[in-house]
């Protein structure tokens, strides 16, 4: 038990994986996994663990932004037996070179976040991903012949904001798309020496204004979701 996760040592597995919605983390543990049991709900931030494909994984939600991630992905590196953390999310385009539903693997989270800096002294404004988790990522794709692509991206403080240009940050780092919690998750890994990836499903076309429903966030992911199990499953 964390201070934010009610779940016993021993409820959590080695791996898991993280939207930002707690929906979503009902849906993957319901769908998915076999025996799904809830191990936390305390501030309905719901986490389950069960079996997939003979093995222990866990699926519960990191909340929005780097404040709520920071605390989750902590919490779970430092007080449970978690070595890797894959998040699991849904990111805007800044570009309409990308499509709704495209598949990014995250290489580089470039963010303008005192985030790292201050809670771990990473001066760094662009932090890669921890471990060899992006690597398996890319290997299962291939085997699943799902097409992903390998990129930075911009992690934001930010989701509504009066200059619709895309900011300085991300055109320096050529980053085609925005979420706002990879570069947290990766300051924690390597703060603390663990492994972190973050998939992204792109909901959102800024340019064009196109986007999916919240349903839609929360369901419609299974190629995501598919390719973040797979891979899970080869790191236990
Ligand atoms: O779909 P999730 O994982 O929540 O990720 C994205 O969606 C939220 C904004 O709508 C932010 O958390 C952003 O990073
Ligand atoms: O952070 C995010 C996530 C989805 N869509 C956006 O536009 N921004």
């Amino acid at each position: 038990m964390s201070i934010h996760i009610s779940a016993k040592k021993g409820e959590i597995a080695k791996v898991v994986l993280q939207p930002g919605d707690p929906l979503r983390a009902k849906y993957i543990a319901e769908n998915f996994l076999e025996n799904p049991r809830l191990v936390s709900q305390t501030r309905h931030i719901l986490y389950y663990t069960g079996i997939y494909k003979g093995k222990e994984i866990t699926v519960g939600a990191s909340g929005m932004g780097f404040p709520s991630i920071g605390i989750y992905s902590f919490e779970l590196y430092t007080e449970y037996v978690v070595d890797t953390i894959i998040r699991i999310g849904t990111c805007g385009a800044y570009t309409t070179d990308l499509k709704v539903f495209d598949i990014l693997n995250v290489e580089n989270a470039a963010s303008e976040s005192t985030y790292a800096k201050y809670a771990w002294e990473i001066e760094e404004e662009l932090l890669p991903h921890q471990g060899s988790i992006f690597d398996v990522i890319n290997e299962t794709a291939k085997e699943l012949s799902l097409v992903t692509n390998s990129t930075n991206i911009h992690s934001s403080d930010i989701f509504y904001r009066k200059n619709p240009a895309i900011p300085e940050i991300a055109t320096k780092y050529n980053c085609p798309a925005v979420e706002m919690e990879a570069f947290g998750l990766f300051a924690n890994a390597k703060y603390l020496g663990k492994n972190a990836a973050t998939i992204l499903t792109v909901s959102d076309i800024i340019p064009s204004g196109e986007n999916i429903s919240a349903d839609q966030r929360e369901t419609a992911l299974k190629p995501m979701i598919e390719l973040a199990l797979e891979a899970a499953w080869k790191t236990v």
